[in-house]
Formats: structure tokens, sequence, C-alpha cells
């Protein structure tokens, strides 16, 4: 269930202000011994054990450093990423006005359907990305699902689905991103199997949870720097203001435009050169609780200094929101004590969503708190 906006503006707070050590990190230089390491995917596919096991200690590795890698060769069909990367554009672009609109996700209880430029802010910063969310559904899983999908507030998708544009607003737009949403599916459950032998558990440990799993995608939209920001650094517009992800990890494809950055271990920003033909993975918040803190769910942010727009895909992978998870006894040791408890997924991913508003009061389906536009 929903937590009360109070006690999720508190949660909120708090939670960003313990991982931001300094709320206004410098956006200096990035130090030289900060980089993200590029981990080759193909093992994931070998028939050879001790193969995957090299690939999933790498990946471990990169979890309890840095908590971002970049993978290759991951089975991604080039045609599926450009397929979402030009339904982005058409829907920012081709979508009427009042049709979005129609799609408002302050109508959606669970975050699903349009999020104008403006309507947020995370820490604090006001955001200029615009973005469309969805989320699972058995038509796009490549196994067909199990028939037992809930949403993350446990209720079934009779109750609240995706909000799609109507077909002939944007004629083949449901059909390419479900295309591309089961592809990343695939990829999401073949990298959880090699987390599971990084993690010290047998290889199908997690098969079971992510029979109808969570997963939200995001196509957002950044407009282009109005001028060159480069040196302009208290002017800069941030596209997506300082955060860490909620699910498990996070699966991220964007258009050839930098602009994301990643919160250095001394405080500064570093910013992601995009590598053509790969994702950029990371570690979220519930893996590194289920971790027992032993995953770091990094902080990052998104400002598109160029004067191009950029278009980027997320896709937030959770296990079965129904799923109820409790600590992982590979991570818990005498001078690690378990820190958490058992918690269901959705409930948690939930609570995070909630906070993540304008003021930090939430605002899905939160009339009372916006008014009738949803920004004040
Ligand atoms: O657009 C990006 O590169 C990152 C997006 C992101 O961090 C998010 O949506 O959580
Ligand atoms: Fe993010």
């Amino acid at each position: 269930m929903p937590t009360s906006p109070t006690i999720a503006e508190a949660r909120s707070t708090t939670y960003l202000t313990s991982r931001l050590q300094n709320p206004t990190p410098s956006t200096s230089t990035t130090p030289p011994d900060f980089q993200i390491p590029t981990i080759d995917l193909s093992p994931s596919f070998s028939p050879s054990l001790s193969s995957r096991h090299e690939l999933a200690l790498q990946i471990h590795n990169a979890c309890l450093t840095t908590g971002f890698f970049c993978i290759t060769n991951h089975g991604v069909s080039a045609s599926s990423r450009d397929a979402i990367l030009h339904q982005a554009s058409r829907f920012t672009k081709d979508l009427a006005p009042e049709k979005k609109e129609a799609l408002h996700l302050r109508n959606s209880k669970l975050g699903y359907g349009w999020e104008p430029g403006n309507y947020t802010s995370l820490a604090g910063d006001v955001e200029t990305k615009e973005a469309f969310n969805f989320g699972y559904e058995a038509g796009f899983d490549s196994t067909g699902g199990d028939g037992a999908y809930c949403n993350l507030d446990g209720s079934g998708p009779e109750v609240e689905g995706n909000w799609w544009p109507a077909e002939e607003d944007l004629p083949g737009f449901k059909e390419a991103v479900g295309g591309y949403y089961g592809e990343v599916l695939d990829l999401a459950r073949r990298l959880l199997r090699v987390f599971a032998l990084g993690l010290g558990v047998r290889e199908g440990y997690f098969d079971g949870m992510v029979t109808h799993p969570g997963g939200i995608v995001r196509l957002l939209y950044y407009p282009p720097s109005k001028e060159e920001e480069e040196e302009e650094e208290e002017e800069e517009d941030i596209g997506l203001g300082a955060h860490s992800d909620y699910e498990c990890f996070t699966i991220l494809h964007s258009s050839s435009v930098p602009g994301l950055e990643i919160l250095t271990p001394s405080n500064t920003w570093h910013r992601v050169a995009p590598t053509p033909n790969s994702f950029i993975v990371n570690v979220a918040d519930f893996l590194m609780r289920w971790t027992n803190g032993l995953y770091k769910s990094t902080i990052h942010r998104v400002v598109n200094r160029s004067a191009e727009e950029r278009y980027s895909v997320p896709f937030f992978f959770s296990v079965n929101y129904d799923e109820v998870v409790d600590t992982l006894e590979t991570c818990v040791s005498k001078e690690r004590p378990k820190r958490y408890g058992p918690i269901r997924a959705g409930e948690y991913i939930l609570e995070r969503l909630n906070t993540t508003t304008k003021g930090g009061k939430g605002y899905f389906g939160n009339e009372d708190v916006f008014g009738e536009k949803g920004m004040s």
C-alpha cells in the first residue's frame, strides 16, 4: 500500500540527504581512478560454466564498487534498439498535446503515462525531461508469462494497466515498444542469472521470482541546452535530478548525445560518454537492500549540455512485485550483520516512487497536492 505523502516526504529527504554527502557536488573533472568498466556479455550465452563464472565475477566487482557498468554483446538487436529511440521521438514530437494530456500520469496510481517537462523534481531540482512510462504485459514476454502479473500495489492488471496512445494516433507504436521490451526482458533475466553466480547462489536461484516481473520502461526526452553551458555550472538545466533507481537493476539505452552523470566517491560528477551498441547497467536500491548494502546503488543525474535533443530508455527491472524478499544469506556475515527485514518488492518500490515529486509530496493520482494541472 502507498505510504502517506508525509511519511514518504520525510523518508525521501532523509534518504537523499544521507546519500548526497554534499548537496552540491562539484562538477569539476572526474578523478582519474573512477572508471565504469565495459563488460563483454557474450559468455552469458556460453555453455561453459567457468566462463559464466568469470563473467559473474567481473559484474560482481562492478556492483561492489561503481554500481555502474557498460555491457556489449548483450543480445538485443540493433533494429529494436533503433526502433525504441524512434518511437520515443514519435511520442514526443508526433502525438498531439491533447492526446498526451489524456495520458497524463496524474491520473495513474502507478506512475504510468505521460510526464510533462517540469512535472517532477528530484532532490529539489526542477527537471526539464519529458517521459512516457509503461510496464510489463504478458504479451511482450517471450515466455508468455505465468498469468500471475500484479501491479506495484498488489492489484491486478484489470485494475490498472498501461496507458497507451490510440493506435490511429501513433500507428505501430505499441508493437514496436513491445518488441523492444521483450528483448530487454530476456536480457534482464539472463543478467539476473549472472548476478546469482556472482552472489554465490545457484544460477537459477532467482528464476522463480521473475516469472511475471516488474519492469517499468520510460521513454525519455531531454530538450537541447538553451545555450553553451559548459562553463556556466551555476546555470545548468537539470534534465533529471540527482537520484538512485529503485528496483533491482536498470538497463539503460540512450541516443548518442551524452548527458548521464554519475556521482563519484569523491563527490564529483563523472560524465558518461555513450559507447555505441552498448547498454549501461546500474544497481538499484532494492538490490542494494537485498544484498545487505553490499552492492552500490549509485546516485546519478542527467544534464543535456548539447545543442541536440537527447532520448534515452531506461528499463527498471524488478522481481515479481508480489515477491517477499529477505536479505540474501550470502551477504550476511559476522562483520556485516543483517540490516533489513523482509519486504514485498512492489511495496518498497511504490513507496520510493511516491517520493519522487515536486516538493517530495507524492504525485501519483494526487490532485490535492498540485491542483488540477499537477504543477504549481
Ligand atoms: O536518461 C538517462 O541517461 C538516465 C535516466 C535515469 O537515470 C532514470 O530515468 O532513472
Ligand atoms: Fe536513474
